[in-house]
């Protein structure tokens, strides 16, 4: 498997991904808008008929696809359609990841404030997007340790229900490897420090891999 690696180094291209992550942003906020709403039957219908009429003006000028990997002016490896950090994708958080080598190899951290659409249990975080999260995150660890690859298995661990509207922090690191094989471990705690999910993921690198594997910087 190979992945579709452009290089998108013009200004235009950079500029139009900003206006694609303003609509996105702005996408995220209708979101969250809706789940919230407590407008009157008459004002949703006639409000769901504006956004039918938005969203055939976009559907008219469809890709075929979502934005694959690129290669920013920067040299930042990107993935605007990615569900977790995708700024050109609505449903990622999205989650914004700086190494920490403090943590450990591949050591990395991430602010992160849920919100209502992410509700499962009444008033807590669906425990899936919590494992989304996770996933991706322990992911990146592996990848900033050179040791990119797909998940294998993902274990995850609720100790307390996880609030949304609250900043809490996600970190990672990897915990051992074997030949292709890489466990990497995380958590999401409040900012007292209190754990609310733990995970372990086995991440493992195929056989056949692109060369730039070690994704020294890798962003939405
Ligand atoms: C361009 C540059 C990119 C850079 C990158 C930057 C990205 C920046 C961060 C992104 C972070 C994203 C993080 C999200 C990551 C996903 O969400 S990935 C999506 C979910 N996962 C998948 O779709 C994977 C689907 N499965 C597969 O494709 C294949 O089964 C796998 C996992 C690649 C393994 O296939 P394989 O290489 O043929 O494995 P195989 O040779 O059979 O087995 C190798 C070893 O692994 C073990 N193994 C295999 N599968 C499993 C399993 N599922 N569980 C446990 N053990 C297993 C075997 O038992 C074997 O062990 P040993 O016998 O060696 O001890």
């Amino acid at each position: 498997m190979t992945f579709d690696l452009a290089f998108t180094e013009d200004a235009d291209a950079e500029s139009r991904l900003e206006a694609l992550a303003a609509l996105t942003r702005q996408t995220r906020e209708l979101m969250d808008a809706v789940a919230l709403t407590a407008a009157p039957e008459g004002e949703l219908a006639e409000i769901a008929g504006e956004l039918a009429v938005l969203t055939e003006r976009l559907r008219a000028v469809s890709r075929q696809s979502t934005h694959p990997f690129h290669i920013g002016s920067d040299g930042t490896l990107r993935h605007v359609g990615n569900a977790v950090i995708g700024s050109g994708n609505p449903f990622a958080l999205p989650l914004v990841i700086e190494p920490d080598p403090s943590t450990g190899e591949g050591g990395v951290r991430a602010d992160v404030t849920f919100r209502p659409i992410h509700e499962g249990p009444p008033g807590s975080v669906h425990g899936g997007v919590s494992a989304l999260i996770m996933d991706h995150l322990l992911g990146h660890a592996a990848a900033l340790a050179g040791r990119g690859g797909f998940t294998g298995t993902l274990t995850l661990r609720y100790v307390r229900r996880v609030p949304y509207g609250e900043p809490l922090a996600a970190t990672a690191a990897v915990a051992r490897t074997e030949g292709r094989k890489t466990w990497v471990e995380g958590r999401i705690a409040d900012q007292a420090g209190t754990v609310l999910v733990e995970a372990t993921g086995l991440f493992i690198t195929p056989t056949q891999w692109p060369p730039m594997r070690d994704a020294p910087s890798v962003a939405g």
